[in-house]
């Protein structure tokens, strides 16, 4: 039996479209049996009612897709979840799911894939690298493709730093949220967004939160998505007033994260209460920067 942790992710930070994300303390645990014949599947927490049980599960896809690639016939395959993050709300869901899916079956194939190799796989299943980046390694991680190989830099979140969430009570598929960006954008929104990442990865490195506010905005996805969370507007903005240093939406979406170092339980209410306005219940989280990604917890053999 093998039991692994992932923390959840929160992904662009603003300008770092598919390229910046950083983990967070919160966390899935994925429990994975080889058994004689057959798949179970059991669900605790969030998603509990809706994620599927059968062969369509991301934990078991990507499982099946490792244990493919190494050729080894696991049998059958009895698993656990155990979640925390909530699902298709743009917190690394999906990320968690596909790395603890890979990490647990690769251990049960003998570890046969290097850390490396797991990275660009979990990239190839995601389709992006930012979220399953740190979800393996924690921190905050920019990242980029190179010829499907992910590459990567790890930034130390800087001290004191924490996020406030607002997270609706709707979900959001990070599919339909990508079907309502543009093909191509303008030279002068391409030029916002690099001068903007530049200075965020700068700022982060250095801890230099007085940048945030200029440096997390963003031109590439966020104006795009606003029309698919009511409020979102007026939700970053009260969060600016309540003291955030940077604001914007997290991953693909709908939950909106307001980066500080001081008043982060009265930014979360007022985030919380001014989605309300917009007749959208939220729940309200203050979390921390996770510093480490994935961990196996747990190996029996
Ligand atoms: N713990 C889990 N176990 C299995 N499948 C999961 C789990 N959590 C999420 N999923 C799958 O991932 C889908 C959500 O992925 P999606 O990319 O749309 O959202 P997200 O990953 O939460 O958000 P984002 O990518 O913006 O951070 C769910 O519909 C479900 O199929
Ligand atoms: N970079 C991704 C993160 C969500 O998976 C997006 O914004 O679509």
């Amino acid at each position: 039996m093998v039991r692994v942790q992932v923390p959840a992710t929160t992904a662009n930070m603003g300008p770092g479209f598919d390229c910046l994300g950083m983990a967070l303390k919160l966390y899935n645990t994925v429990e994975m049996v080889r058994t004689g014949a057959g798949l179970s599947i059991e669900v605790h927490g969030e998603g509990a009612f809706d994620i599927a049980r059968d062969e369509s599960n991301v934990v078991y896809r990507a499982a099946l897709r490792l244990f493919k690639q190494v050729n080894c016939d696991p049998g059958g395959l009895r698993i656990r979840l155990i979640n925390n993050i909530p699902v298709a709300r743009g917190l690394g869901s999906s990320a968690s799911a596909i790395v603890g899916g890979l990490i647990a079956a690769n251990i049960l194939a003998g570890s046969r894939l290097s850390h490396r190799e797991l990275l660009s796989l979990a990239a190839a299943v995601e389709g992006h690298p930012d979220n399953v980046a740190p979800a393996m390694l924690g921190g905050i991680i920019i990242s980029t493709l190179v010829e499907g190989e992910v590459r990567y830099l790890k930034i130390d979140p800087p001290p004191g730093l924490k996020v406030a969430v607002a997270i609706p009570d709707f979900p959001l598929s990070t599919r339909s949220a990508r079907e309502v960006l543009p093909q191509q954008v303008s030279m002068a929104d391409a030029v916002f967004n690099l001068g903007r990442v530049a200075l965020l990865v700068a700022a982060l490195q250095q801890g230099r939160l007085e940048f945030l506010s200029t440096a997390m905005e963003d031109r590439l996805h966020q104006p795009y998505r606003s029309t698919l969370v009511p409020g979102m507007k007026k939700v970053l903005a009260a969060a600016r007033l309540a003291g955030a240093r940077g604001v914007c939406l997290s991953g693909a979406g709908p939950t909106l994260i307001a980066f500080a170092d001081s008043n982060l339980e009265l930014i979360a209410r007022v985030m919380k209460d001014t989605f309300l306005e917009s007749g959208i219940k939220a729940r309200a989280l203050v979390l921390e920067p996770s510093p480490v990604g994935a961990r196996a917890l747990e190996v029996k053999r």
